[in-house]
């Protein structure tokens, strides 16, 4: 069944979100009004906006933001005449009062991000995203690390607390094809008419598009991405190539292919650092299965103690640390700079 009768599928840009990792979340009003503009002229539906790690990321543990995200989601939807301004929180991180601050400021859709194993700490918030008459998404990151059975199990969890839509989140980029196909049929056989699928992916093994490409196969109505990839690790699906693959293929996204195109070159690409690059660290991730968001992290504290950063990120993968975990990144810097060594820091 196509999303609408306008879309088959339905587009959420990440770039304001996923991509505030990549910029050490610096982000300004005035980026956020220039790509919410470009964005939303090119027919983007949907645009996230929030500190990289949600509502209440700004912290010592994630990174400080530069303007309060409060004061972006206001921009962004102050700049948006047709598209739907997203935030993203993980239970723990904000609070009740974020998501009632983000509603009155005229975000539309709250997205839910949890451990793929720990859906149950969602469903007071989609309760209270429902009550404020938002749209709900729930993401369960991490999707590599579980089987299709059991993703599909706590997709269930999130449908029933409320979740209009259960993510597949490849948070490390390590998903392969037909990964991702298994993972999406299974939550849309449990999930029937209850609940929509997703697919979120990052490109660190350079699958974004593919990825999503066959989400759409097995039968995913919302698909992530940020444009120019600028999002964490080697970024998100690139929403520019996605589309064009996507309007060859007959997939109607409701997004202009040149728009798009030109955007990314012409607006987004101004605001980014640098490029999101698929080099050594960020395809480690992919191929250890570390979370994208680390990288960033792991490079910092390689420069402090003089350590590899690609090393670090093959020790946390081995630790299958979660997000959550950056301070033990510290840990097994100090470990590789000849401090206490790694292994016995986690036996
Ligand atoms: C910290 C939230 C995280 O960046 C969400 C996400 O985009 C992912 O897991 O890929
Ligand atoms: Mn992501």
């Amino acid at each position: 069944m196509p999303f609408s009768a306008e879309l088959d599928i339905r587009i959420t840009d990440s770039s304001l979100r996923d991509g505030s990792h990549a910029k050490r979340h610096q982000f300004t009003v005035d980026d956020v009004t220039a790509i919410v503009t470009a964005l939303d002229a090119a027919g983007v539906p949907v645009i996230e906006v929030t500190h990289g790690d949600g509502l209440g990321g700004s912290s010592f543990n994630y990174g400080f933001s530069h303007t309060p995200e409060q004061e972006l989601i206001s921009a962004a939807v102050a700049a948006a005449k047709q598209a739907k301004i997203a935030f993203l929180m993980l239970p723990g991180l904000g609070v009740q009062s974020d998501i009632r601050e983000a509603a009155d400021n005229g975000a539309s859709i709250c997205r839910i991000a949890t451990h793929c194993t720990e859906a149950d700490i969602s469903v007071q918030h989609f309760g209270l995203a429902r009550e404020l008459g938002l749209d709900t998404v729930g993401f369960l990151m991490m999707s590599h690390s579980q089987p299709p059975e059991v993703l599909a199990r706590q997709a269930r969890i999130m449908a029933d607390a409320g979740c209009q839509c259960v993510y597949i989140v490849d948070s490390a980029g390590a998903l392969i094809m037909n990964a991702v196909g298994d993972r999406v049929s299974a939550l849309v056989a449990e999930l029937g008419d209850d609940a929509q699928v997703g697919f979120h992916g990052h490109e660190n093994l350079g699958l974004g598009v593919a990825n999503s490409v066959i989400a759409v196969q097995a039968g995913a109505l919302q698909i992530d991405g940020s444009t120019r990839r600028f999002g964490a690790g080697a970024g998100n699906t690139p929403v520019e190539a996605f589309v064009a693959v996507a309007e060859k293929l007959g997939i109607r996204t409701g997004v202009d292919t040149l728009k798009i195109v030109d955007a990314a070159e012409d607006v987004v690409r101004p605001v980014m650092d640098g490029e999101c690059l698929l080099d050594r660290m960020s395809l480690m991730m992919g191929y250890a299965g570390v979370y994208s968001s680390f990288l960033k992290h792991a490079d910092g504290h390689a420069r402090r103690y003089g350590v590899s950063g690609a090393e670090i990120l093959r020790e946390a993968g081995r630790r299958k640390l979660v997000g959550g975990q950056e301070d033990q990144l510290i840990e097994i810097a100090i470990g590789l700079a000849g401090g206490v060594p790694a292994a016995a820091q986690s036996a």
